[in-house]
C-alpha cells in the first residue's frame, strides 16, 4: 500500500493507495478517533456507484450505514443539491459526531466536502474516490464546493478530509472516457511538477489506457504526491497552488460556456491545457519541441471530443476566474516539462487568438 501525508502548518492526513481498501473501512475509520469518540457513518454516493460496491463497502461495517444518494453528473454539482442532502441529514439525525463518507468521483467528493464544511458548521469527512480523477486529484486538498451557472466552483470552501482512502479495484468498473479524463488531470501534473511522471505517462499510454493496475497505481500515486506537496506549501491558493489550475482557466470557461453538459471535466481541462500551450509559444516562452510533446501526450490520451462554443464567449468567461486578483487575471503558462509560471499580463487579444487556435485543432481533428 502507498500511503502519502498531505501536511499543511495546521493540519495533517494520508492519502492511502491500494487495492481492496473498501473491503476493509470500518476498522480503518475507526483509527481515525481518539479512543473514546463515537462517530455515526453516513455515505453520501450515486446510486450506480452504490449498485457496484456497496458489497465492497459494507463487507467490514458492524450494521448498514445510512447512504443518501446524489444525482449523477456534473449539472448536479449545485447548491440546491447541498441543501437537499442537509435536510436528509437532520432526518436521519446526523450531529457532530456524524462522519461523513464520499464515496464517489469528483462530483459526489466536492458537494460532500462542501455539506461537510457547513452542516453545524463543519463536520469530519472522508473522501473514497471512486473515479481515477477522484483518486488523483479531488479527493485531497481540501477544496470542496459547487458551480453556480454563471461560474465553475464559484461556491465553496477550502474543508479538508480526515483521510482518503482510494481503492485501485473501483477503477475496474469506470467506462474508458472517464478514465481517459482523470487522466487528463495526471498529465497536468507531469506538466506543472514532475517530469517523470509526465516522461511515465508520455511512454506507457498504451498499458495505462489499458487500465494496467501496476501502471494506474503508479500514476495514482505520483500524482498524489505532487498534489500533496503543492498544497502542503500553499494551503489556501495564494501562490504556488496556482499552477494545480493549469488549463483550467479556459477549462472552466468550456464547462461553463456548455452548460457542463457536453464535456467531462478532465476533457475540458485537456483543451484549456492546450491552449496555455499555444499561449506560451506565442510568446516564446515555451519550446515548440515541449509543446509538441505535450499536445502530443494530451492527444495520446483521447480521443478529446468537440464542443460548441464561441472563442470570445470563452474569453468573456475567464473574466470570472477564481485566481484572478484586484482584477487581474491569472494564467498559468508552462516553460518547460515539469515546470510551469503564473503570469498577469496575458491578453484577451492573446487568449482569444489562443482559443481559437485551440478550435482550429479540435475541427481539424473531426
Ligand atoms: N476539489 C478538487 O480539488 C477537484 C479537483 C479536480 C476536479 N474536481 C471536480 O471533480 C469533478 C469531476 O470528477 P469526476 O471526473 O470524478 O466526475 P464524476 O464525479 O461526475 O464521475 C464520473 C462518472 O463516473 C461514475 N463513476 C464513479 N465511480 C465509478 C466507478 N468506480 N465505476 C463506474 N462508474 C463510476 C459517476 O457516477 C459519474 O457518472 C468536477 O466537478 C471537478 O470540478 C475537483
Ligand atoms: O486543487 C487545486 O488547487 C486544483 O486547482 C485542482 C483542480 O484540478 C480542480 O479542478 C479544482 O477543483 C479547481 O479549483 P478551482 O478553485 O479553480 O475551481
Ligand atoms: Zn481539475
Amino acid at each position: 500500500m502507498a500511503s502519502i501525508t498531505l501536511k499543511t502548518p495546521s493540519l495533517s492526513y494520508d492519502i492511502h493507495i491500494a487495492a481492496g481498501l473498501l473491503r476493509t473501512l470500518y476498522p480503518r475509520l475507526k483509527k481515525l478517533y481518539p479512543a473514546k469518540k463515537s462517530f455515526r457513518p453516513i455515505i453520501v454516493t450515486s446510486e450506480n456507484i452504490w449498485a457496484l460496491w456497496s458489497k465492497d463497502v459494507l463487507a467490514s461495517f458492524p450494521e448498514p450505514p445510512t447512504v443518501l444518494f446524489h444525482p449523477v453528473g456534473e449539472k448536479h454539482k449545485r447548491l440546491a443539491a447541498v441543501e437537499k442532502l442537509a435536510d436528509q441529514m437532520v432526518e436521519a439525525g446526523a450531529d457532530r459526531d456524524t462522519l461523513l463518507l464520499a464515496l464517489g468521483g469528483g462530483v459526489v467528493g466536492d458537494l460532500t466536502g462542501f455539506l461537510a464544511a457547513i452542516y453545524m458548521r463543519g463536520i469530519p469527512y472522508v473522501q473514497l474516490p471512486t473515479t481515477l480523477l477522484a483518486q488523483v486529484d479531488s479527493s485531497l486538498g481540501g477544496k470542496t464546493g459547487v458551480n453556480l451557472a454563471t461560474g465553475k466552483n464559484l461556491i465553496g470552501s477550502f474543508h479538508h478530509p480526515l483521510a482518503v482512502f482510494a481503492d485501485t479495484n473501483v477503477l475496474a468498473t469506470l467506462p474508458p472516457e472517464e478514465l481517459r479524463a482523470g487522466l487528463h488531470e495526471s498529465i497536468k501534473a507531469g506538466i506543472i511538477y514532475d517530469p517523470k511522471l509526465f516522461k511515465y505517462m508520455q511512454a506507457n499510454a498504451e498499458a495505462i489506457l489499458a487500465a494496467d493496475p501496476a501502471a494506474l497505481t503508479k500514476v495514482v500515486a505520483a500524482s498524489v504526491k505532487v498534489k500533496a506537496e503543492v498544497v502542503g506549501l500553499d494551503e489556501k491558493e495564494n501562490g504556488l497552488r496556482m499552477i494545480l489550475n493549469f488549463g483550467h482557466t479556459l477549462g472552466h470557461a468550456i464547462e461553463a460556456a456548455t452548460q457542463y453538459k457536453q464535456l467531462l471535466h478532465g476533457e475540458a481541462v485537456a483543451w484549456g491545457s492546450i491552449a496555455a500551450v499555444q499561449l506560451a509559444v506565442s510568446r516564446d516562452a515555451l519550446s515548440e519541441e515541449d509543446a509538441n510533446k505535450i499536445v502530443n501526450t494530451i492527444m495520446t490520451y483521447g480521443p478529446l471530443p468537440q464542443f460548441r462554443a464561441d472563442a470570445k464567449r470563452l474569453v468573456t468567461l475567464t473574466a470570472g476566474d477564481k485566481k484572478r486578483r484586484s482584477g487581474r487575471r491569472a494564467f498559468v503558462l508552462p516553460k518547460a516539462i515539469g515546470t510551469v509560471e503564473v503570469v498577469y499580463d496575458v491578453t484577451d487579444a492573446e487568449l482569444l487568438s489562443a482559443a481559437n487556435s485551440m478550435l482550429t485543432l479540435m475541427k481539424a481533428q473531426a
